[in-house]
């Protein structure tokens, strides 16, 4: 499948951007830890930071909501974490196949946060005929010949493709056939897909270059701040103590708006 697009628009039909909906998940999190400690309000600011946001911009947000919290209250949390969840969808089970179960398909069949966020692992698939029927995490893994029934019986809208990048666009052309809508693709390539199927990609080797860019950026500052104030330069760099030197603010350190996210769009 070569033609397609891999990219939604910047707003959703419903009127809430992109980057709006990629920090759902965050204020999601920092509600639950909130509702797990028994907290019922929380302001836009303690929240704002639980989640690492800047708070006008949370604010913003859950505008989009139509959340606008009480003055000198707060957020009520309980139904703050019922009205994210709704917008994202959580509020139903959504079956996921993983493909590809290797060492990392295997880590993510034995994540227990998928199940505890409302996905369900419906399937584990790999191509390897002596893998069929060795459980993974309990989940007895099915040979790939059987991918199309798999999705179509178990009504799956999210797929997970681990296999090496030389395989993932076959898995890939393969489930979105079966009608697998969503893909969230471990594997290093680029994948097309056709138009109205959701791409995510993860890339944690892309993550830590963007760290090494940082790193190598704060020891440059460092070292110039030195030379500005005439103090010598240390005989070896400290890379911590560098990173001491130009802490960024949680704001700024990470976030769909600001820096690249762990997930990203195809
Ligand atoms: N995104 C990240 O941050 C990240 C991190 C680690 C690994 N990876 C990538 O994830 C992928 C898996 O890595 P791994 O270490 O688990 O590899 P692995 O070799 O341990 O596992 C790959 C599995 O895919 C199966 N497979 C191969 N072709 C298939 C097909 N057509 N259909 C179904 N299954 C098939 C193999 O039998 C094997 O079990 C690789 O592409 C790797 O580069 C990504």
């Amino acid at each position: 499948m070569a033609t397609g697009r891999t990219h939604r628009p910047a707003t959703r039909s419903r009127g809430i951007p992109e980057a709006t909906v990629a920090r759902l998940p965050l204020y999601l999190r920092a509600l639950t830890a909130l509702s797990e400690r028994s907290v019922p309000t929380v302001s836009s600011e303690e929240l704002a930071a639980a989640a690492g946001v800047n708070s006008a911009k949370l604010r913003k947000d859950f505008s989009y909501l139509g959340s606008y919290g009480t003055r000198g209250v707060g957020y009520d949390v309980e139904y703050l974490v019922y009205q994210i969840s709704r917008e994202l969808g959580l509020t139903q089970d959504w079956p996921v196949v993983i493909v590809g179960i290797g060492n990392l398909g295997a880590a993510l069949a034995n994540y227990g946060g998928f199940a505890s966020r409302g996905f369900r692992v419906a399937a584990l698939i790999d191509a390897d005929p002596s893998m069929a029927g060795k459980p993974v995490a309990g989940i007895p893994v099915q040979h790939s010949d059987e991918l199309e029934t798999i999705v179509r019986e178990n009504g799956v809208h999210i797929g997970v493709i681990a296999t090496p990048a030389g395989a993932a666009q076959e898995v890939c052309d393969r489930l979105v056939a079966a009608g697998v809508t969503s893909i969230l693709n471990f594997a290093p390539t680029v994948l097309s897909v056709p138009d109205g199927v959701d791409v995510r990609k993860v890339d944690l080797s892309i993550e830590l270059q963007i760290l090494a860019f940082h790193e190598q950026r704060k020891a440059g500052e460092e070292a110039a701040a030195r030379t500005a104030a005439g103090v010598p330069a240390p005989a070896a760099t400290d890379a911590t103590t560098a990173a001491d030197g130009a802490k960024r603010t949680s704001a700024t350190d990470q976030g769909p708006d600001g820096d690249v996210p762990a997930v990203m769009p195809a």
